[in-house]
């Protein structure tokens, strides 16, 4: 191996990495030298399992090319040679550095993808963000007006950075000035042109799939990385050396797999990894990513990682307050992300736990009490405390059992057992809830109809993967029932579908379900009502409150005077700031500025827009006072969410079991 090598990259001008003192420690283990000097020979996977079996961690990932312990000093990469041409790194250019942002997966959240990406575009204007991706389907999506994923106020990002947006002056009365914004150019692009868009970026985020490993070592508990590997060694092969943030969920240890099977392609080039793991949950994202509670950033504990760290910082700076942006070594930071969401979940199974002792004490023991009164201790808190059917959705489960892999090993049995009672809980959970319906219509189902309502793994979302309610259904499809009837206001109907056939039922089974349009279809001549999503519209049409304002009814006066504020342009920010003033004073709609260019119509048989307007009507509220009309005596609620009003319930002559609740 020689260095350079003759088709090496020309270095980005501005931004050097000069540590070449600080290279990788050192070799100890066979582990890190035999991938490099072997490609091919050394699995990721094993890699991060030696990586770990191997005693304490080297917390700083080396930069690829700061020095292969499988290389003599004269052939490794040289740091004063053309590789680096700064002797230091002025920290005030590095965010003129960031001209172009990659994200390699748009996935149905995107952890980072789709919404992290519109809303690092929507923030930086003066940065082309482009998501790539090989779903060409799924990026056609994020292309028009009806994106992958819904998420309330994604479309309004999407549109200004995607599209751009027109000029506009605003004259406020209560403001005494008009304020005038320019247009905005476009600055977000989702494509499929992966090669294109990661040689032209600075900065690549991997925001690719990490699900839990379904066959071979580790099946059932490891993380798969086979797609972070795959979309590495695109990027090791196309990027001209630059920022790699892993953002997608990765096992501890993900981070030193990126530099090796980068260092193996690119010995020559410099590339830092960064590990920036995404917090957003589904049904909030765009909420999440504007208010983040932090943003997390591990690098290398190296000169050259930290100033990779801050480029990031710099990205993010545009609108998170400095203090909300922390800065870790790597492995803290992808292991922070496992934590993260274990402790999130282990509440949620301490408090159903909880739920189980209520309904068994009998005495009126109720866990929205207990739930309250724990809330309020300021050292727990009041989130995730909600007792249901258990926890659902793509992530806590197999990031738990990422979580409890490792601690195994790291032969610390008790303590894989101990992560792992969190997931029994929750299995415990809806078996207890099934069983209870079950028990609930004399222990049979047969001849009987049942209402689904609410398929998704939570509210505001069309996510179904790994909903609660797959698994409940499944369990009461087993007896037998006439039908299981499923509506849920949020997701398209053949997601429902693809998610009952992912759960391999037979296909006598499969057929006895089926999935509705409307809520009436679903809870005519049911038996029981099950509710599994804690959609709002499952509390009643009262709880909806008043429809919202007519769209375009009134407007901002467009101006007449205009002040160009164009030497202070108004970030995206303030922009906000002025939008929700406007809504205040107008009661108007997502876009108060009149900003937005018009999207171009649909074709009049999409069948897309039929599902949009489903999910943004109002009108589905279930009417609980028509359903006791449409349903068999005794009219039982199983309400697998309390969100119902139980006593109002009653008195409309339903049963309603609640969840944690005594009889
Ligand atoms: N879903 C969430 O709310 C959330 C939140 C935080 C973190 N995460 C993490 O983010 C990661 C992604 O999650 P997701 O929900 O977006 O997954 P997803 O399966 O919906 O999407 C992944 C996308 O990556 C694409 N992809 C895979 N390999 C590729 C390659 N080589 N080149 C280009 N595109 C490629 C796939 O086509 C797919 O569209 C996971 O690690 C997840 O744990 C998810
Ligand atoms: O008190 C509660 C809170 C939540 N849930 C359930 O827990 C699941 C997960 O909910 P939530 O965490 O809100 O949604 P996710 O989108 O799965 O987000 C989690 O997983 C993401 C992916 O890693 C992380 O980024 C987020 O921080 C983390 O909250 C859902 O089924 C909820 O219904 C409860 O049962 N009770």
């Amino acid at each position: 191996m020689s260095l350079p090598r003759p088709d090496a990259e020309a270095p980005l001008p501005s931004f050097s990495f000069l540590d070449n003192h600080l290279v990788r420690s050192p070799p100890s283990s066979q582990s890190v030298a035999s991938s490099a000097a072997s490609p091919g020979t050394a699995s990721p996977d094993a890699w991060i399992a030696k990586s770990w079996t191997r005693g304490t961690p080297d917390t700083s990932p080396p930069s690829s090319g700061s020095g292969s312990p499988n290389l003599k000093p004269s052939q490794q990469p040289n740091d004063a040679g053309p590789l680096c041409m700064k002797e230091s790194l002025n920290l005030a250019q590095d965010a003129s550095y960031v001209k172009s942002i990659c994200f390699v997966g748009a996935g149905f959240v995107g952890a980072a993808g789709g919404p992290t990406a519109a809303v690092i575009a929507y923030h930086n204007p003066h940065i082309l963000v482009h998501v790539v991706d090989l779903n060409e389907h799924r990026v056609a999506a994020w292309n028009s007006r009806h994106l992958p994923i819904h998420e309330e106020g994604l479309l309004k990002v999407v549109r200004t950075a995607r599209d751009g947006t027109v000029d506009t002056t605003v004259t406020l009365p209560g403001l005494g000035r008009p304020v005038q914004l320019e247009a905005r150019q476009p600055n977000l692009v989702f494509s499929t042109r992966v090669v294109e868009a990661i040689s032209g970026a600075q900065i690549i985020f991997i925001c690719v799939n990490t699900p839990t490993k379904t066959h071979g070592l580790g099946a059932g508990s490891m993380a798969d990385v086979s797609a972070i590997e795959s979309a590495t060694r695109t990027v090791a092969k196309h990027a001209r050396g630059s920022i790699i943030v892993e953002k997608s969920t990765v096992p501890c240890g993900t981070a030193r797999m990126i530099q090796d099977i980068l260092h193996y392609h690119r010995p020559e080039t410099r590339f830092e990894v960064l590990s920036s793991p995404e917090f957003l949950a589904e049904g909030t994202a765009v909420r999440d990513l504007m208010h983040p509670d932090r943003i997390l950033i591990g690098s290398a504990q190296t000169r050259s990682g930290r100033r990779a760290a801050s480029v990031l910082r710099d990205v993010y700076a545009a609108w998170v307050p400095d203090e909300r942006i922390v800065t870790v070594n790597t492995f803290s930071s992808e292991l922070a992300k496992l934590v993260a969401n274990a402790m999130l979940a282990q509440r949620i199974s301490s408090i159903n736990a909880v739920s189980a002792m209520c309904e068994e004490i009998g005495l009126g023991a109720d866990v929205e009490d207990v739930g309250l009164a724990i809330g309020k201790d300021n050292r727990l808190g009041p989130m995730f405390l909600r007792a249901g059917v258990g926890f659902g959705g793509s992530c806590f489960e197999k990031d738990i059992l990422s979580l409890a892999y490792l601690a195994n090993e790291l032969h610390l049995e008790v303590v894989a057992e101990y992560w792992l009672s969190i997931l029994r809980i929750n299995e415990y959970q809806r078996q207890r809830f099934a069983n209870n319906v079950v028990r609930g219509l004399n222990g049979s189902l047969r001849g009987k109809k049942i209402a689904v309502l609410g398929f998704a793994f939570k509210d505001g979302t069309n996510d179904t993967r790994n909903s609660i309610a797959v698994h409940i259904i499944r369990d009461l499809v087993e007896e037998v029932p006439r039908e299981i009837a499923v509506f849920d206001p949020g997701c398209a109907i053949d997601d429902i579908l693809e998610e009952a056939r992912n759960a391999k039922m037979d296909q006598d089974l499969l057929e006895r379900i089926t999935i509705c349009s409307g809520w009436r279809d679903a809870v005519r001549g049911a038996s029981a009502v099950c509710i599994l999503t804690p959609w709002k519209h499952f509390q009643g049409y009262q709880a909806m409150g008043p429809k919202r304002a007519a769209q375009g009814t009134s407007k901002p006066t467009k101006g007449s005077l205009s002040l160009n504020l164009c030497e202070d342009r108004l970030t995206e920010m303030k922009v906000m700031a002025l939008e929700d003033l406007v809504r205040q004073e107008n009661s108007l709609p997502e876009d108060p500025l009149e900003r937005l260019k018009p999207l171009a119509p649909c074709p009049s048989e999409c069948l897309q827009c039929g599902v949009d307007n489903v999910r943004g009507c109002d009108g589905d509220a279930v009417n609980w006072a028509e359903v006791a009309g449409m349903m068999q005596e005794p009219r039982l609620v199983f309400d697998g969410r309390n969100v119902v009003d139980a006593v109002e319930l009653e008195r409309l002559g339903f049963r309603v079991r609640g969840v944690g609740k005594g009889p």
